[in-house]
């Protein structure tokens, strides 16, 4: 037999999860996909209700250390009762998931009746003038896989409405983009903690070689990670506003020089006194670390901003 149409799939799917749910929150407002880290982002949520990947037929579970399995529904916002649904973990195609599975939950979500998104995750920073802790504003992508065949959208078109050829210059909300900076004014976050930048998706699971990281630098991004792009896809497919918060966790090692063994052992063999650099290397507890760290500044920052968007995008014409 024929698999059913994506669309019939995931109208079931959203059946299974309003079984689940009370009224209020069956039709949720904005979407929020915790990163790497930070799925203490949906603490500030009320009246919350969870449901385990586990009870959601066409999810599958993730598998990476700091992701959990479950989707968190419930309110946000000081001065409104924003609904909201969060993605406590999220799938990579590097656990062996495939493209599809990947976005499922993003389009489950639009078929919930999310208008926005609110994506997160941890990267590297490519860009030596970003930070470690800086939260960079993502306002373009780089998608090496997806150049190379690697794209979510390949295949039928998610519905007879939805455009065969997806522009995607304009992916990153201006509207949204700015909810950020109006946030972060209003929480007194320092202007330094932010940078607006490039996020380069790369498949994972191993991090960036010297000449990998020198190369994705070249080519114009300023942040690499393993996520997140197919998840924009799939939302702007849906006609669903994004907004992309990298925690910039780690910086790609990109030494300026190579270290020579060549003049190292020379030098040895001439009785000179050698110093020997320190190899820095990459390692997701380090990435966790500062998800954990940054994690109670992110969560107020994405709160704050779930409370300005229905004021300052309602007007559909600001995207
Ligand atoms: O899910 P995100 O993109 O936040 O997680 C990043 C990318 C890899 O999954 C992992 C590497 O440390 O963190
Ligand atoms: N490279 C790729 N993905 C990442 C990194 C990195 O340095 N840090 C966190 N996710």
């Amino acid at each position: 037999m024929a698999p059913a149409p994506i669309f019939e799939t995931i109208a079931s799917t959203v059946e299974a999860i309003r079984s689940q749910l009370p009224d209020g929150l069956k039709n949720p407002r904005v979407g929020i996909v915790c990163g790497s880290g930070l799925s203490g982002l949906a603490a500030s949520m009320k009246e919350v209700v969870e449901v385990a990947y586990d009870n959601v037929p066409g999810f599958a579970k993730s598998t990476v250390p700091g992701h959990r399995s479950s989707l968190a529904f419930g309110f946000m916002g000081d001065n409104q009762r924003v609904p909201v649904v969060a993605m406590l973990g999220r799938f990579h195609p590097y656990e062996g998931h495939s493209l599809s599975t990947v976005v499922y939950p993003i389009r489950v979500l639009a078929a919930l009746g999310i208008k926005d998104i609110i994506i997160t995750n941890a990267a590297g920073a490519l860009n030596p003038e970003i930070k470690v802790g800086t939260v960079v504003v993502v306002r373009d992508h780089l998608a090496l896989p997806g150049l190379a065949g690697m794209n979510p959208l390949l295949g039928p078109t998610f519905s007879s409405t939805t455009p065969r050829f997806l522009p995607v210059s304009d992916a990153y909300s201006p509207a949204l983009r700015r909810l950020v900076f109006l946030a972060a004014n209003e929480l007194s976050i320092p202007w330094s903690d932010f940078a607006e930048g490039t996020y380069a998706w790369v498949s994972g699971p191993t991090y960036e070689t010297p000449a990998e990281g020198r190369f994705l630098r070249a080519a114009g991004a300023d942040m690499v990670g393993m996520s997140t792009v197919p998840e924009v896809l799939a939302a702007r497919e849906a006609g669903v506003g994004v907004l992309v918060l990298s925690l910039a966790t780690n910086m790609v090692v990109i030494p300026e020089k190579y270290r020579s063994i060549k003049e190292e052992v020379e030098a040895e063999l001439l009785g000179k006194k050698v110093e020997l650099p320190v190899e820095e290397v990459v390692s997701h507890e380090e990435v966790l670390l500062i998800g954990r760290q940054k994690g109670e500044m992110m969560k107020s920052l994405v709160e704050k901003i779930i409370d300005l968007i229905p004021a300052s995008v309602r007007d559909e014409s600001q995207k």
